[in-house]
């Protein structure tokens, strides 16, 4: 579909603008149930760094799904879709010289692979918060797990649509056993040596 487009050069280069930054921009990509804690330790890890003058910007999954993703549903197919797009900004937020925090479910390994291959494997940070399924629905953010399993929901990640674990994340963040500021303090320690 895009066979006759050609790419130009641009004379201000992502190095120049990650120069002029201060640090390198990275893609901080956290995958896991939903209400594992994904947008709350994104979020918190986000404060730190901005804190400490760090360009950084976080795509938010309700946003990009009533926004840009809005067409798309739940199935298989539409997530994957989903995540393709997602890595799409993500990527021009990394040439842009951003460090850009994503918290999406993101299930399926092919998918978050493809992420890494659009973004550059050196620029992916995955950051798996695994959190069991039962303290997810002990906690049940939004209501969705006793919907899930009353049939209202369908597709829903973790009981009745699968969730395929990363085999070997950069950072492994177990929120049943760890309190919140704990797993900020692990990923910023990671982070941090990594924009340098
Ligand atoms: N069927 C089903 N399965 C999983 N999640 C569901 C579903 N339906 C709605 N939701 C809500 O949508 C949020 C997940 O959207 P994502 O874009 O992150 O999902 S995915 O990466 O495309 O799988 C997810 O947000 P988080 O709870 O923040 O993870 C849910 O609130
Ligand atoms: N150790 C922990 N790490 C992260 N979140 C936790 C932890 N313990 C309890 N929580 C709570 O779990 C909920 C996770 O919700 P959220 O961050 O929206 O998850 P997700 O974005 O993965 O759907 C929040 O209410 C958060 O306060």
């Amino acid at each position: 579909m895009s066979s006759n487009t050609v790419r130009h050069d641009y004379k201000v280069t992502k190095e120049n603008r990650q120069k002029q930054m201060g640090h390198r921009s990275l893609l901080l990509w956290f995958t896991g149930l939903s209400g594992s804690g994904k947008s709350t330790l994104a979020n918190l890890v986000e404060l730190e760094l901005h804190k400490k003058g760090i360009a950084t910007y976080s795509l938010d999954g309700d946003n990009i799904r009533q926004g840009i993703n809005k067409d798309l549903s739940f199935a298989p197919e539409d997530r994957t879709e989903n995540i393709r797009r997602i890595a799409e900004i993500s990527n021009l937020m990394v040439d842009a010289g951003v460090v850009t925090l994503a918290a999406f479910v993101s299930p399926y390994i092919a998918d978050r692979e493809n992420i890494k291959h659009i973004v550059g494997a050196p620029n992916f940070i995955e950051i798996y918060v695994n959190t069991s399924l039962e303290e997810c629905e002990r906690r049940d953010v939004k209501g969705l797990y006793r919907k899930a399993r009353a049939g209202e929901i369908k597709n829903m990640t973790g009981i009745s649509a699968p969730y395929e674990a990363p085999i070997n994340p950069d950072i492994e963040i177990k929120t049943d056993h760890q309190d919140i500021n704990t797993s900020v303090q692990t990923i910023l320690e990671v982070i941090i040596q990594k924009l340098k």
